[in-house]
């Protein structure tokens, strides 16, 4: 039998190891025992695809079974992962029919009206509908050239600055103040994804594989007088030259439930003792540090994409999340590979509560299902997207209100472990 007619299984707990080695390798990652161990936690083999070539996985796509967070609520997501195809059979078709089965399942089941996923490279998944809902920005700080300017106007009452102190120590010993910290700004950022005790172990686990230099990986954790307010994973290595101490500070997360804890937080990631410049890849497109800083260039901020979004159930996943105002708008979409979704609906979100219906309406607005999911979470909005020529406005007139209510107030993001 060819291997482009190998039939598509669903994988089992026997071809987890199969699985992580294709992936380790597609990858370029050295083994880690850790990883391999705390990854087999939040596996979950049942919803894998495989395609085999003489008893071995030669292509796998994965899905997580979680929650995201959308404008106004949480939204069950099939959260995409671990997709590849062996180097020996890669370009014949086999991540195409993977795709198309994974999207035609998690339809079937009805339970997640979005799929998302972390692309590795970006001309993979616009192709099976998936849209860039979120952008990111990568810093490279020099903490030399910048100040943190004072940002809160003084407080007309009088009032003393709130006590901040900080308390740090090991990540997975402190995962009981970090996660109902997490939880409690994840439900207002759309993006961010929910986390189970198994995602917890996954996301604070200092992996031997991924570690930045000989220190320990580190929380440091914010305390007012009302208790923890927010938190900042990191991780630091030494550096020396002739001038002195030149360490860098790598940082993966920082969480934080209100301005004085955000604050205080980047106060002290900019000046942690002989480093002298700060990394983060996952800075929001919108990340509020930019407002705080004297010289916002010395950021050294670059480009990255983020949370790639394909809606599965268009009627399901329009109705499901909140709009920044009302609106009455008919979309014409295409969908060439989940046809349900193709064709007029009309959207009206009336005193906030939206609804989706199929119409016979004249269509209004025009775009692919891909265009649609990118706007999905408030990221770029219609009007952008109308102007790069990827939204149609066929009735003149309608898009900056129909733009409008797709916006949100923070732009969406995502953090790099979903
Ligand atoms: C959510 C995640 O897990 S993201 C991780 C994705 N995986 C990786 O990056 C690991 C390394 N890469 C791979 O494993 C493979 O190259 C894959 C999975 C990206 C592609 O698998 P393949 O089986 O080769 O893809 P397939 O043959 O179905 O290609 C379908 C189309 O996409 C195109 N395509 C596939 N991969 C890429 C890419 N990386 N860049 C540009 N185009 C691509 C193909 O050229 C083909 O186009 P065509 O239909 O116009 O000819």
């Amino acid at each position: 039998m060819l291997d482009t007619e190998s039939p598509i299984e669903a994988a089992t707990p026997a071809d987890l190891d199969d699985i992580d080695s294709l992936m380790r390798t597609l990858f370029h990652n050295e083994p880690d025992a850790t990883l391999s161990e705390v990854h087999a936690g939040i596996a979950e083999p049942g919803r894998s695809l495989v395609i085999r070539s003489g008893g071995t996985v030669v292509a796998h796509a994965g899905v997580y079974t979680r929650g995201l967070t959308v404008p106004g609520t949480t939204l069950p997501a099939a959260h995409v992962t671990d997709v590849g195809v062996a180097p020996s059979h890669r370009r014949r078709g086999l991540l195409s029919r993977l795709m198309r089965q994974q999207l035609r399942d998690v339809r079937a089941a009805g339970r997640e009206p979005i799929t998302v996923l972390w692309a590795s490279e970006g001309p993979i998944y616009p192709r099976f509908g998936y849209g860039q809902a979120t952008q990111q920005l990568s810093l490279h700080v020099d903490t030399n050239a910048l100040r943190l300017v004072a940002p809160v106007p003084p407080d007309p009452s009088g009032g003393p600055e709130p006590d901040v102190t900080f308390r740090i120590g090991d990540p997975l010993q402190l995962r009981s103040v970090i996660a109902p910290l997490y939880e409690r700004v994840r439900v207002g950022r759309p993006g961010w994804s929910d986390r189970t005790e198994p995602w917890w172990r996954y996301v604070l686990t200092d992996y031997p594989s991924r570690r930045f230099g000989p220190a320990d990986r580190q929380v440091v954790i914010t305390e007012t007088p009302a208790g923890p307010a927010g938190y900042a994973l990191w991780r630091s290595r030494a550096e020396w030259d002739v001038r002195g101490p030149r360490g860098q500070v790598m940082v993966d997360e920082v969480v934080a439930d209100d301005p004085a804890a955000y604050q205080a937080l980047w106060r002290f990631l900019l000046s942690i003792d002989l480093t002298r410049s700060v990394s983060f890849h996952h800075a929001a497109i919108d990340e509020p540090l930019q407002y705080l800083v004297d010289e916002p260039r010395q950021l050294g901020a670059g480009l990255n994409h983020g949370l790639w979004v394909r809606i599965v159930d268009l009627p399901a996943a329009l109705a499901a999340r909140s709009y920044a105002a009302d609106v009455d708008v008919v979309f014409d979409v295409t969908d060439p590979l989940l046809p349900e979704n193709a064709g007029r609906w009309r959207l009206t979100v009336a005193s906030g509560t939206a609804e989706c219906t199929r119409t016979d309406a004249p269509a209004e607005l025009a775009c692919d299902v891909r265009d649609l999911a990118a706007a999905y979470l408030g990221g770029p909005s219609l009007g952008t997207l109308a102007t790069a020529g990827r939204v149609r406005e066929v009735r003149p007139g309608v898009l900056p209100r129909a733009s409008a209510a797709f916006g949100w107030h923070r732009a969406p993001s995502g953090l790099g472990v979903f």
